[in-house]
């Protein structure tokens, strides 16, 4: 494919004299089930509802599965390939799909990152830490297992894994499944002694995201590379049941499990990570695993006090960041993402602002500008982060909404800016603690916000595009498979939480004073996906799609 490396001013749509604004709701899905429980629907969303009304102008998009490069469309949209996507228009293949691709055709055993740590198979330990669930939006496990047995079978003598509970991406409690799974699947390497050595839930244990907090990886390091946790239990089984059940008076969920060791009878642990063992890191994706890789893999480290640093055979399942080269050697190279849009806009002298709280930052950052941690013009160029709080979503589900609202507001008013660019984070990371009243209070300020954006543009005769990385909000719980009926407890009256993000389609709507009359959405795309934005925010801008990225649904 060749890449267009500079911008072409559209045919019809004249260059746009006053900013346009393209704003995301995260997790935010136009979800066919309407009921309660569709925390969207039960919110006041006057203003995104009347968008609807508009015509030619509101219509969804998918963001799952194979339109956004995973490898099925079983498999929910996320942030990473969300943002990939809206912000470089192409479908790529993602880190999901190319680490099956690799194992299956087994070029992972010849690559690199394997010989390297296959040095360690014969005298050390190789340890396995990550995400354990078959959720596939971080790691798989089905992938983990794959690269067991191939360690096992090239002769590896000893394997620990650290695993960090999910309850997130699937169903809270379902740990205990895993680690079943986990532990039979680790009976079978035959000739390896392999053992699970620590864990804990992945929002407070290793998978900090943006330095929000460093303290969670902290935990992670005690206990996955010390071998120190305030918890010790000689069976991952009994931590996870035991951790779950908290003081009593309320149960810790799966991603909020506290760090713990697994010890031997004498209470040693059972997994220290010691000089000369391999490090494999094996969730694909990058946003979680970047400040534990710096912690492994930097010399020079001050986040926290390390107390021992291993020199360590140290890989990610990828790189997990382009322009840090980080970490230096990887199982399987990450997907390529190029002619993004931001690096198109800076060579065209285009300027923009972005900005979102922690949680989101380098979602319309890095994952926006394909897996990029710096700038392409830093003059051109204008990133805030708000700081998000370190609270579980449904104890603050305003988040930093009105912050972000107004930082947006001062940038597209500044006239400083011809592109703002916004990520609302509140649909999803409320969402995501399955807490329905907190996250249906979450849309409708969401909303309130959206308003006052839109207000701000219509003001000044700008453009603005409306949209979602994916599907959360939509939909707060569990259902059964075939009649799409809500699932409850035992007691048959509370609700089964649905954290995960869904499978919906997302909404995208046009507008503003700036944009031409006659503009419309071409009805020959049905099937649309997330990468089709790319070239209809371009157009807004008075740029033409640019021929490596998804037609403009213009
Ligand atoms: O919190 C996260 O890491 C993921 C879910 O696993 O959510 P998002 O893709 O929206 O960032
Ligand atoms: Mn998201
Ligand atoms: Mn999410």
């Amino acid at each position: 494919m060749t890449i267009d490396t500079e911008l072409k001013p559209h045919e019809s749509i004249p260059k746009a004299d006053k900013p346009v604004l393209v704003c995301i709701l995260d997790g935010w899905g136009e979800n066919e089930n309407k009921d309660k429980f569709n925390a969207i629907h039960s919110a006041e969303t006057p203003v995104t509802d009347a968008l609807k009304d508009v015509p030619g102008r509101w219509r969804t998009v998918r963001a799952h599965g194979t339109a956004v490069g995973l490898p099925s469309d079983a498999d929910m949209g996320n942030s990473e390939v969300g943002h990939n996507a809206l912000g470089s228009g192409q479908v790529i293949d993602q880190g999901a799909r190319l680490v099956d691709i690799a194992l299956e055709d087994g070029s992972a055993f010849e690559l690199d990152g394997w010989k390297y740590i296959s040095e360690s198979f014969p005298e050390n330990t190789v340890h396995f830490i990550g995400l354990l669930s078959d959720g596939g939006v971080h790691s798989r496990t089905d992938q983990l297992v794959g690269f067991m047995k191939g360690a096992a079978k090239n002769g590896a003598k000893r394997i620990r894994v650290h695993i960090l509970t999910d309850g997130r991406d699937v169903p809270d409690g379902t740990s205990k499944q895993f680690v079943e799974q986990l532990e039979k699947d680790m009976t079978e390497l035959s000739g390896c002694d392999a053992k699970i050595a620590s864990g804990g839930g992945r929002m407070h244990v290793t998978m900090d995201r943006y330095e929000a907090d460093w303290k969670i990886v902290e935990r992670g390091w005690h206990a996955h590379v010390l071998g120190e946790a305030p918890h010790k239990f000689t069976s991952a089984l009994e931590a996870i049941k035991t951790l779950r059940e908290g003081d009593g008076s309320k149960t810790i969920t799966d991603q909020w499990l506290p760090p713990f060791v697994i010890t031997d009878d004498e209470g040693k642990a059972v997994g220290t990570i010691e000089d000369g063992d391999a490090v494999v890191l094996f969730n694909f994706r990058a946003d979680r695993m970047v400040e534990i890789s710096k912690a492994f893999e930097y010399e020079d480290f001050n986040a926290f006090d390390r107390k021992r640093f291993p020199k360590t055979r140290f890989v990610g399942m990828m790189q997990y960041d382009g322009d840090l080269k980080l970490p230096a050697r990887f199982l399987v190279p990450p997907p390529a993402i190029s002619g993004v849009s931001g690096e198109l806009l800076a060579k065209g002298g285009v300027s923009t602002f972005a900005c979102s709280e922690t949680q989101k930052f380098g979602h319309v950052t890095f994952f926006w500008n394909g897996n990029r941690s710096g700038y392409f013009k830093e003059e051109l160029e204008t990133y805030v982060e708000i700081p998000s709080d370190a609270v579980p979503f449904n104890e603050a589900p305003d988040m930093k909404a009105r912050e972000i609202t107004e930082a947006g507001k001062e940038a597209l008013l500044s006239g400083k800016y011809q592109m703002v660019r916004i990520n609302f984070a509140n649909p999803d990371m409320v969402g995501h603690t399955g807490d329905l009243d907190a996250c249906v209070g979450a849309c409708s300020l969401v909303d309130k916000c959206v308003k006052d954006l839109l207000d701000t543009v219509e003001s000044l005769g700008g453009r603005w595009l409306l949209t979602a990385d994916h599907g959360n909000a939509d939909d707060m719980v569990q259902r059964a498979k075939k009649t799409n009926a809500p699932l409850f407890a035992d007691d048959g009256s509370t609700p089964l939480p649905l954290t995960s993000h869904t499978l919906a389609p997302v909404p995208v709507a046009i507008g503003g004073p700036g944009l031409p009359e006659g503009i419309k959405f071409r009805d020959d795309l049905p099937n649309a996906g997330l990468a089709n934005i790319t070239g209809t925010y371009l157009n807004l801008l008075g740029f033409a799609t640019p021929a490596h990225m998804e037609p403009s649904l213009i």
